[in-house]
């Protein structure tokens, strides 16, 4: 009786594209726990299809015979395959794979968050032409359940404020450089060696993939979609250990690379930079390459979630979570976010106020301070603290400023009037404080 209850239980047919790092997570996991996956969905669960350009390298993890293909169709053309999981990154051919398999009646999964916050409309307005779902809990975060809570679990309420680190290999790199006094490369190729970096790992360090989870986060906390050339980014490649020991040693503060989006009177302050966080904030304290998005709601007030944010398994995780939801319930309508906005403006960088931590490289000669708080004076900016490092007469030295609140723009033009002085020997390196 038990085996013939079995035996007519529905079978979903997933196809993944992509047998990379979290492809090959995904497999791992299915491996893994397949009993338990299917008794979760009172399903059987068939992984039917991988495709990936190259299908002879050894992932590490057991494939069935006949699984794997080069042929992309073999899963967009197949009738049987209700699920499709991109994992292949990038714009294209990620985009076409993805509006084929909506258009052929699949389902999709992603962790695609390049493509999401570029082509958002398109693929949303695809799945809800072609009644499909299309699920990218992974796109942010890693394997933290991030975007479901954000969308359903917080539902109630008007999101004011998200405080995000949501790149892996940043937040690696800023852990590493402070922790054991790493230089940048050498980290950043670890961090590539774990198979947490983008293919092109630009992205991570000059701030973009944070800025295309944000522009996620930001759909779904507040309606609304900004392009990411419309709001500042800024990495982490500026950053040096002198920044890291002053912050540490001087303002008991953390270097983090921050994802910013918060709404005041229909104004929305969404940006991406280095930040310093101070010891005690729940946020400095994230390390490696665990991510972690603080955000507050009006009616639950402050939330935090944390988890590894990169990575094989942890990512996995979290795909084939949203393949399960999908399962569940694949008729469940496409809507993410509030359907009307609160958003009425996208406020520049240059009308934002911040206290500013400035790292001026001089001369170490009269005069120098007397002509930068000159400046910094005129621009009504006020300084809250000053320090110099020692030097041999004639050398280049850093002088470590703090500013009290000042606004972007006056802060900026400091910053051009300062290194255009002749004692002035290397561009200034500006990190805004959490306030
Ligand atoms: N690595 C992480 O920690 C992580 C975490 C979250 C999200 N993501 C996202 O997951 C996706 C996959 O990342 P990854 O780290 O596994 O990348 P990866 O480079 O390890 O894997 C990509 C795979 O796609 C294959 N591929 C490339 N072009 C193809 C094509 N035309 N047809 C079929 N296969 C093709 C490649 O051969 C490779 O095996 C990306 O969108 C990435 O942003 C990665
Ligand atoms: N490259 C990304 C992967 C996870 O999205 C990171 O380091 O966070």
């Amino acid at each position: 009786m038990q085996q013939e209850v079995f035996l007519m239980k529905e079978t979903v047919n997933i196809g993944l594209i992509g047998f990379g790092t979290i492809g090959s997570g995904v497999v791992a996991t299915l491996n893994q726990n397949l009993p338990l996956l299917e008794n979760k969905v009172n399903k059987k669960v068939n992984l039917k299809r991988i495709v990936d350009l190259d299908i002879t390298t050894d992932r590490g993890v057991e494939v069935q015979p006949g699984v794997l293909s080069t042929s992309v169709d073999d899963i967009l053309e197949d009738e049987e395959i209700d699920i499709v999981i991109e994992l292949v990154g990038g714009y294209q051919p990620a985009l076409s794979f993805i509006l084929k398999a909506m258009e052929n009646g699949k389902h999709v999964v992603t962790a695609n968050k390049a493509l999401l916050a570029k082509h958002w409309d398109e693929i949303i307005t695809s799945a809800q032409e072609n009644n499909v779902r299309v699920s990218f809990e992974a796109s942010v975060g890693g394997g933290i359940p991030l975007l479901a809570p954000v969308n359903d679990g917080l539902a109630a309420n008007n999101i004011e404020t998200i405080y995000g680190i949501i790149n892996g290999t940043a937040n690696y790199i800023l852990t590493k450089m402070a922790a054991e006094g790493l230089d940048f490369d050498t980290v950043l190729k670890e961090a590539q060696e774990m198979g947490y970096a983008e293919a092109d790992p630009t992205f991570d360090i000059e701030g973009h993939d944070t800025a295309q989870k944000l522009i996620i986060l930001s759909i779904l906390g507040f309606g609304v979609y900004v392009e990411q050339e419309k709001f500042h980014v800024e990495g982490i490649t500026r950053i040096t250990p002198d920044d890291i020991q002053f912050a540490r040693d001087e303002l008991g503060s953390v270097v983090k690379l921050l994802a910013i989006a918060k709404i005041e009177d229909s104004e929305l302050e969404i940006r991406v930079h280095p930040t310093l966080v101070p010891e005690t904030h729940l946020l400095a304290s994230v390390n490696d390459v665990f991510n972690a998005v603080y955000l507050e709601g009006d009616v639950v007030g402050p939330v935090l979630m944390y988890g590894a944010g990169a990575g094989m398994m942890p990512t996995a995780s979290a795909v084939v979570a949203d393949c399960l939801d999908i399962m569940q319930d694949m008729e469940k309508p496409v809507a993410y976010g509030p359907r009307e906005t609160r958003v009425e403006k996208v406020k520049d960088i240059s009308d934002v106020q911040s206290k500013y931590y400035l790292r001026i490289t001089a001369l170490d000669q009269p005069g120098v301070l007397h002509s930068i708080s000159g400046v910094l004076s005129d621009l009504d900016i006020s300084i809250e603290s000053v320090s110099q490092k020692k030097a041999a007469e004639g050398e280049a030295v850093p002088i470590f400023m703090v500013t009290h609140q000042a606004l972007e723009k006056n802060v900026q033009e400091a910053i051009k009037l300062i290194d255009q002085m002749e004692f002035v020997k290397a561009d200034t390196n500006l990190i805004r404080l959490l306030e």
